[in-house]
C-alpha cells in the first residue's frame, strides 16, 4: 500500500481521450468525477481539475471527424468547445452541490511573474470558497499554445500543480500505466508501477499521442512529471475509466504508475526554471564554474548575448541554467568582458553591479 497520508491538495488532469464518449463527451464520466471529488472534499482534500477537451468538443459540434490541423480552425473549435465542456462540468458538479469555476491560462500568464503570482491568489480564494477550479489553456487566443510544445495540458497541469504547491498530480488518461513501449503498438510492452527517478530510459519508452484530438502522448506526460517533481509533488498516470479511481488512489491502492518527486525548489526558483527564456547568454568556463558554486554572474565571464530582452527577464545561461537578469540584452552587450567596477559607470550608481544574483540562477540538474 502507498502512504498518501500527507496529501492535502490534489490536481487532477483529464485528457481528451478520457473525456470522449461514444458520440461527443462522456457525461457519465464527468458525473462520476464530480461524485469522487465530493467524497474527497468530505475527507478534507482540496481538488483542482485541469481539463482538456475544448478542441475535441468543438470539433465534434462542427461535425469534424479527423484531426483539426489548421491553427485558425483549432482556435475556433476551442472557442466553441470550451463553453460546452464547462456546461457539462457545471451540470455534473451541481448534482453534488459543488460550485465550479473556470480559469483559462496562456503561456504568457505563466511566464509573467506578476500574473503568475496573481494566479495563485485567485486559486487560493476559489479553494477557500469550496469551489473546484477547472483549468484549461485559453486555446482560442494563444495559438502558440495550440501548436507548440507548450500546447498540451500535461505541461499545464504540472505547472499548475507546482504553482499551487499540490502534493499530488493525477493524470487521467486512456491508458492505465506507463509501459516500456507504447502498448497499443507492442504486445510485449510491460507496465511500470513506480518510477523513483525519471531517466532518459523512461523517455525512450514514450511514444506519441493515441488519438486525433489529444496533443500530448506519453512524451509530454513525462516532461510534465519533471516539472512536478521539482516541487515535491508526486504524480500518478492512470486510466480515467477505472472505477473510483481517485478514491482508490487516495486509499493507497496500487493504481497506475507513481512517479516520486526529486526535490523541492523554492517558489521563485520553480518559476525561473519553468519560464520560456527570452534570450541566451553564453558563459566562459570560469563563469559557469562560478555560478555553479553559487556566485553572481559577472560581465567579464560573458562571451555573447542572443535575443532582445529587458532587465528582469528570464534567460538561458549556455543552455545549462536559467537566470533572471538585472540588465537588458543591450546593456549586457555593452558590458561584455568588462570588470564589474565598470557597470555602475556605464549604467548609473543605482544599478546592481552583477548580471545575475546567485539566488536568481537555477540549474536544471538533468543537464549537468
Ligand atoms: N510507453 C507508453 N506507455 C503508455 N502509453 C503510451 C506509451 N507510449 C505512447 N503511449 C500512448 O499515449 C497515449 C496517452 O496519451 P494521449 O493520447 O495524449 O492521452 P491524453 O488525452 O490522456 O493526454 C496512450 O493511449 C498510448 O497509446
Ligand atoms: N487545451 C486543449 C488540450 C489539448 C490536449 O492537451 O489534450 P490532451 O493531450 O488530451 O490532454 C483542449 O482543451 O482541447
Amino acid at each position: 500500500m502507498r502512504n498518501f497520508s500527507q496529501i492535502k491538495r490534489i490536481v487532477v488532469k483529464i485528457g481528451t481521450n478520457t473525456l470522449k464518449g461514444e458520440s461527443g463527451i462522456n457525461s457519465a464520466l464527468i458525473v462520476d468525477i464530480a461524485r469522487q471529488v465530493k467524497k474527497l472534499h468530505e475527507m478534507g482534500f482540496e481538488v483542482l481539475l485541469v481539463s482538456s477537451g475544448a478542441i475535441g468538443m468543438g470539433a465534434g459540434r462542427l461535425g469534424l471527424s479527423s484531426k483539426v490541423k489548421s491553427i485558425k480552425m483549432r482556435q475556433a473549435c476551442a472557442a466553441i468547445g470550451q463553453p460546452l465542456l464547462m456546461y457539462e462540468y457545471s451540470k455534473a458538479f451541481e448534482i453534488y452541490n459543488i460550485v465550479i469555476s473556470q480559469v483559462l491560462l496562456t503561456a504568457w500568464v505563466m511566464d509573467n511573474r506578476t500574473s503568475y503570482l496573481n494566479l495563485r491568489n485567485a486559486v487560493e480564494k476559489l479553494l477557500s470558497l469550496g469551489s473546484v477550479p477547472i483549468i484549461n489553456e485559453n486555446d482560442s487566443i494563444s495559438t502558440d499554445e495550440i501548436q507548440s510544445a507548450f500546447g498540451d495540458n500535461d505541461r499545464l497541469s504540472a505547472l499548475v500543480a507546482s504553482k499551487v504547491d499540490a502534493d499530488l498530480l493525477v493524470m487521467l488518461s486512456d491508458i492505465d500505466r506507463l509501459y516500456t513501449k507504447d502498448p497499443r503498438k507492442h504486445k510485449d510492452a510491460e507496465p511500470l508501477k513506480i518510477v523513483e527517478q525519471l531517466t532518459d530510459e523512461h523517455r525512450r519508452y514514450a511514444g506519441e499521442s493515441g488519438s486525433e484530438f489529444a496533443t500530448g502522448g506519453m512524451k509530454t506526460k513525462l516532461d510534465a512529471i519533471k516539472i512536478a517533481s521539482d516541487s515535491d509533488c508526486r504524480v500518478i498516470i492512470t486510466s480515467g475509466k477505472l472505477e473510483n479511481v481517485l478514491l482508490k488512489i487516495i486509499d493507497g491502492e496500487d493504481i497506475g504508475t507513481l512517479f516520486m518527486p526529486r526535490r523541492k525548489l523554492g517558489s521563485k526558483a520553480r518559476w525561473i526554471l519553468n519560464t520560456t527564456p527570452a534570450g541566451r547568454i553564453e558563459l566562459d568556463e570560469g563563469a559557469m564554474k562560478a555560478v555553479k558554486n553559487h556566485k553572481s554572474l559577472l560581465p567579464k565571464g560573458i562571451v555573447s548575448v542572443d535575443g532582445v530582452f529587458e532587465e528582469g527577464s528570464v534567460v538561458s545561461l549556455s543552455g545549462k541554467a536559467k537566470a533572471v537578469t538585472t540588465m537588458s540584452s543591450d546593456e549586457i552587450s555593452s558590458l561584455i568582458g568588462k570588470h564589474s567596477s565598470e557597470i555602475r559607470k556605464v549604467l548609473g550608481s543605482e544599478r546592481k553591479d552583477v548580471v545575475a544574483l546567485p539566488e536568481d540562477i537555477v540549474f536544471d540538474e538533468s543537464r549537468n
